[in-house]
C-alpha cells in the first residue's frame, strides 16, 4: 500500500516541483521513481544527519550529506533540463519551475542569490516534504477505516454521490466535507511532521509560571504530545472525524492543532497536500473495500524521525 502511495505522489511532485510528468507505475517510465527511492533511502547515517538538522543545526552542517542522497546529480540535471526548456520555450505551467524563472532572473538584491544548488535546493525540499507527507496521510486514514467500516461506508457513500454531481473535480473534493474531516483526524492523530521547531526571539516568560525561555533558544513543539492531549482533544485516542464537523470544530482551541504548523514558516504545500492526499484516498475508496490483514500488527515507524507507517504495513483491498 505504501509503494503505491509513493508512486502516485512521486508523479504529483514531480510535475509541481521539477516540472516534468513522469510514471511511476509503468516499468518503462519508472527511471525518476527509482533514483528517489534511492536519493531518500532512509539509512541510520541519515536519520542521524536529520536528527541533527533539526537538534543541533549548525553542527549538521559539518557532516551535512546531500539532500537527495545519492541520486542528487540526476535530480540536478532534470532540475536543469527542465529550466533550461522552459526558458528556450517560454511555456508557462504554473508551477515551481515559473517561479524559480523568475526568481533567478529578477534582480538580486542582497547577499542571498537564488542562483546554481539554491534554485535546485528549493525543488528538492519540495520534492522531500511533499512526497511522503500525503502517503503516511493516505496510510493512515485507510488503516482508521480498515477498523472502522462504519466510518468507511458512510465517506465511500459521500465520494459516490459528489462524484456523480462534479466528476473527479476540484469542486467535487472541497464539497466533500465529511472526507475532510477524515484527513484532519488522521492528521491529528498521526501528523506525519511532528515537530516543529522555532527559535525564541525575545525573552518569553510562561504565563502562570516562573520559566523564562531566554532569547536564541530553540523551541520545539511536539505535535504528538498536543494533538493528544486531553485538556483539548477529549478521549484522545478515539479516531472520531466529528471533531471536525461545522458545529465542533470551532470548539478546537487556535494553536492546539497544527499538522502543517503555523505563523509565517506554515507549510506552504498545504493545499496541494490536502489534494493530493483526498484525491488519492477518493481513487481508492470509490472502487475497493479496506479491510485489516490479520497479519499486520499496525503501529509506527519507531526508527524514523518523521511520522509513518512501519516496514510491513499492509491491509486488504478488495474490489466493490
Ligand atoms: C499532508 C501533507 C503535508 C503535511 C502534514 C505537511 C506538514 C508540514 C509541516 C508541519 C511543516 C513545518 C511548518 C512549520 O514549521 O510551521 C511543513 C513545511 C513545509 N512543507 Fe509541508 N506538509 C504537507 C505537504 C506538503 C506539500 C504537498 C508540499 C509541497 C509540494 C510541502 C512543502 C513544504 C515545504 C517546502 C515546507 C518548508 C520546509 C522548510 O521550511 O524548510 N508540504 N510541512
Amino acid at each position: 500500500m505504501k509503494d503505491i502511495a509513493l508512486r502516485y505522489t512521486t508523479d504529483i511532485i514531480s510535475s509541481v516541483a521539477f516540472g516534468i510528468q513522469v510514471n511511476s507505475f509503468d516499468p518503462k517510465t519508472m527511471q525518476f521513481f527509482k533514483k528517489a527511492q534511492k536519493g531518500l533511502r532512509l539509512t541510520v547515517f541519515r536519520m542521524i544527519q536529520i536528527g541533527l538538522m533539526f537538534f543541533f543545526p549548525k553542527f549538521a552542517q559539518l557532516i551535512a550529506g546531500k539532500m537527495l542522497g545519492s541520486s542528487t546529480d540526476y535530480f540536478r540535471k532534470v532540475f536543469w533540463d527542465s529550466m533550461d526548456n522552459r526558458e528556450m520555450t517560454k511555456a508557462k505551467r504554473g508551477d515551481l519551475i515559473d517561479s524559480l524563472i523568475d526568481l533567478k532572473n529578477e534582480k538580486q538584491e542582497n547577499d542571498f542569490k537564488f542562483e546554481g544548488d539554491v534554485l535546485v535546493s528549493q525543488a528538492g525540499i519540495f520534492f522531500i516534504a511533499g512526497r511522503e507527507s500525503s502517503v503516511t496521510t493516505i496510510c493512515f486514514t485507510l488503516y482508521e477505516l480498515a477498523k472502522q467500516p462504519e466510518i468507511q461506508k458512510r465517506v465511500r457513500e459521500e465520494i459516490h454521490e459528489k462524484l456523480k454531481e462534479h466528476g473527479i473535480t476540484y469542486d467535487a473534493f472541497q464539497n466533500m466535507k465529511y472526507l475532510n474531516q477524515i484527513i484532519s483526524e488522521t492528521l491529528r492523530l498521526y501528523p506525519p511532521a511532528p515537530l516543529l521547531d522555532r527559535v525564541c526571539v525575545e525573552d518569553y516568560k510562561i504565563p502562570g509560571t516562573k520559566i523564562v525561555i531566554e532569547k536564541g533558544t530553540p523551541v520545539y513543539v511536539a505535535l504528538c504530545g498536543l494533538h493528544k492531549d486531553p485538556k483539548y482533544f477529549p478521549d484522545p485516542l478515539r479516531y472520531d472525524p466529528d471533531r471536525f464537523s461545522d458545529e465542533n470544530k470551532e470548539n478546537i482551541k487556535q494553536c492546539t492543532y497544527m499538522p502543517f504548523g503555523d505563523g509565517p514558516r506554515v507549510c506552504v504545500g498545504q493545499r496541494l497536500g490536502l489534494l493530493q492526499t483526498g484525491m488519492g484516498l477518493v481513487s481508492i475508496l470509490k472502487n475497493y473495500e479496506v479491510s485489516l490483514d490479520p497479519t499486520y500488527k499496525g503501529g509506527i515507524d519507531v526508527l524514523n524521525v518523521f511520522l509513518t507507517v512501519p516496514e510491513g504495513f499492509r491491509l486488504n483491498l478488495t474490489k466493490l
